[in-house]
């Protein structure tokens, strides 16, 4: 049968990229998308924003929502110190196989916890199964409708502290206009938008930083 996108993105990185080097992988991922096939990750641009963000956090808990084929999970993870303990969640089986060998193929597969299921099952339960207390940073880049009601269950199930950084993917395209609105007039928030642009194109998207005030 035919293969899938992320099966092809596989190939190409283990095609192209060095085993063991973050920084080849994610060259050759952008490469694929940008000669052979568009696909949905963050992408260079808003990954270099992506990247400054988690330096300036430099966080000792992670949470990431949408793994897809781990792209951001290698900028992220090729980014923490030690003993840092981070979490990825991804809804669809087949792109969490995937996500996992391109984790592994990076070398970063013990700096990085993938766990198969939607957030909004999930999210109850971290602090039971993971021991987690709160997180110093989320990134969100799943259902672009889940935004605002899993930001809801970090505030009810105490994943929040004082500080913690929330960022979203696509706040323009494909767009979370209620998010947008909830994070920006919320009181419990501080929110800066960083204009970029949809992976791999010229259409206009951005990220939201989203600073939770306690
Ligand atoms: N743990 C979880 N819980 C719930 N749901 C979950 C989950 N894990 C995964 N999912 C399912 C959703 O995963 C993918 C979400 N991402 C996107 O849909 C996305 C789409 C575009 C895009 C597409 C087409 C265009 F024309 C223009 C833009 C660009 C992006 O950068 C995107 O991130
Ligand atoms: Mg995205």
């Amino acid at each position: 049968t035919r293969s899938t996108r992320p099966q092809r993105m596989l190939k190409a990185v283990q095609k192209n990229a060095i085993r063991g080097n973050p920084e080849s992988v994610i060259s050759a991922i952008d490469y694929f998308c940008k000669h052979s096939e568009w696909a949905m990750n963050v992408g260079d641009e808003k990954g270099c924003i992506l990247d400054s963000v988690v330096t300036e956090v430099d966080p000792s808990t992670v949470l990431e929502l949408g793994t897809y084929c781990g792209y951001s999970t290698v900028r992220i993870a090729r980014l923490l110190s030690p003993g840092t303990k981070f979490i990825t969640v991804e809804f669809n089986p087949a792109s969490a196989e995937v996500a996992r060998k391109i984790i592994a193929y990076a070398g970063l597969q013990d700096k990085v916890t993938l766990v198969e299921g939607a957030s909004g099952d999930l999210i109850p339960q971290i602090k039971k199964l993971y021991g987690i207390t709160t997180f110093d940073f989320i990134f969100l880049d799943h259902w672009k409708d889940r935004y605002l009601p899993d930001i809801k269950l970090f505030e009810e199930y105490g994943l929040l502290g004082k500080g913690s950084v929330l960022l979203a993917d696509n706040v323009i395209c494909p767009g979370t206009p209620e998010y947008l609105e909830y994070v920006r007039n919320s009181p419990r928030y501080e929110s800066r938008y960083y204009p970029s642009h949809l992976e791999y194109t010229k259409v206009e998207d951005g990220l939201e930083k989203s600073l939770f005030l306690g």
